[in-house]
């Protein structure tokens, strides 16, 4: 921690634990371009990491990294955190900031993590299965490897948490609503960080009507009205709406009790089936990376990409009906900043909506990618949850 308010030698972590990759940052006190950053991708047997300087320099990691090191998330952070031991030995850790994917009815502001918040977390794992367990995870390692520093969670539920009741609520009974079955939302961080950077790209289109769409190996759109959360695609778990890499998105629940009462599956085989056989993968029966779907050309991926596309479309037809309308619509994630043919085919048809790319501008991933003439902006931005993460962390340790 900083002594006497001098937080001069002082850096702190971040750290965004996905469902199958370990995104870091370090920061320092002051500045928004990180001291190192990374990620270790395929966590398991294959697990690959990819360390860089502020230069953009790649990174050696630390000396003695095993293999089966990045087998598991606990693992992949203590490699991390040795190679931020060597490169930055006079450094002093005075917080880790961590992405939490789900802060639950409670949580809708970044926080010190306690005993009885991780309990509460804990508690909210079964919501996202994919997700939160690793969160839990990444927080007891800097816990266990940092002790007495404070951790702060983030939430990517909390930007969506002052959505309208109509679309916070399913058709059920009330008491579900009051048990916390609601539709939570998530990519809060991603839309945190979007909105802001569309209030100094373009501020009359930011107090306007805005659809965001965070498409990446998880997505969701979120309708967005000057600056607020109106609806989101994602719902009650990170399952709902778009197709995603191996999740299903929206399903009929009628499916669900045919698995059970037809297929005799336990809970746990549907939950394998709709988190991770579904989505690009199920319907390829190839992969869950659209790269791979867009080089294959086989008619199944090519089912697999239709898919995907339709769901966006009618996503973001349903969220700009909510708006009553469309002033911009924004591309965003690892599908939607760099996938010129999925911005084309969403967009492909819309024209109703105002919509239209100038081809030139999307193949040369142009911030702005819609035709002059067009009545509804389309932009593309490339998110940064860590850089959202780093500056909550500033704001709660009172390092800001
Ligand atoms: N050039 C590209 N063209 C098409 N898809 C891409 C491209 N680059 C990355 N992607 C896709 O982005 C997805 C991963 O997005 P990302 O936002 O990094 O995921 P995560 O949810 O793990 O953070 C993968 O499906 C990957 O295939
Ligand atoms: C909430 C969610 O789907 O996250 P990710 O995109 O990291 O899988
Ligand atoms: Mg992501």
């Amino acid at each position: 921690m900083a002594v006497n308010g001098d937080w001069s030698d002082c850096g702190f972590l971040v750290l965004n634990a996905g469902s199958s990759s370990l995104k870091v940052a370090l920061f320092a006190a002051t500045g928004d371009e990180a001291l190192l950053s990374g990620k270790v991708e395929k966590i398991g047997p294959d697990g690959v990491i990819q360390l860089k300087d502020a230069q953009g320099q790649a990174l050696p990691v630390a000396e003695g990294v095993a293999e089966g090191d990045l087998g598991t998330h606990t693992g992949a952070l203590m490699v991390v955190i040795r190679t931020i031991q060597r490169h930055f030995p006079a450094l002093r850790l005075a917080a880790v900031g961590h992405r939490i994917v789900h802060g639950g009815p409670q949580f809708n502001a970044p926080l010190v993590i306690t005993p009885d918040v991780m309990r509460t977390l804990e508690a909210l794992a079964p919501f996202a299965p994919l997700h939160q367990p690793h969160n839990l995870a990444g927080v007891r390692a800097a816990m266990a490897a940092f002790p007495g520093v404070p951790q702060v969670a983030c939430f990517d539920t909390a930007f969506h948490r002052d959505q309208p009741f109509v679309n916070d609520t399913f058709g059920l009974p009330s008491r579900y609503y009051e048990q916390g079955v609601r539709r939570y939302g998530f990519h809060g961080l991603s839309y945190e960080y979007i909105t802001g950077q569309m209030r100094q790209l373009a501020p009359q289109l930011a107090a306007g009507r805005v659809v965001v769409a965070h498409l990446g190996n998880g997505a969701s759109m979120c309708a967005v009205h000057d600056g607020r959360a109106v609806a989101s695609s994602m719902g009650f778990s990170p399952l709902d709406g778009l197709a995603m890499g191996t999740r299903c998105g929206q399903i009929d629940p009628g499916v669900l009790l045919y698995m059970l009462d037809q297929e005799k599956l336990s809970s746990a085989e549907i939950a394998r089936v709709l988190y991770h056989e579904s989505g690009l993968l199920g319907l390829s029966e190839l992969s869950n990376d659209m790269r791979t779907l867009e080089a294959a050309g086989t008619p199944q991926a090519q089912r697999a990409i239709d898919y995907f596309v339709m769901r966006a479309q009618r996503e973001l037809g349903a969220l700009a009906a909510q708006l009553g309308g469309l002033d911009a619509l924004v591309f965003s994630g690892g599908i939607g900043e760099n996938s010129v043919l999925i911005r084309a085919r969403i967009c492909e048809r819309l024209g109703w909506m105002g919509i239209e790319l100038d081809p030139a501008r999307n193949a040369e991933h142009a911030t702005w990618i819609s035709a002059e003439q067009a009545r509804t902006a389309v932009l593309v931005v490339r998110t940064h949850e860590e850089l959202v993460i780093a500056r909550s962390v500033r704001a709660v340790v009172g390092m800001a």
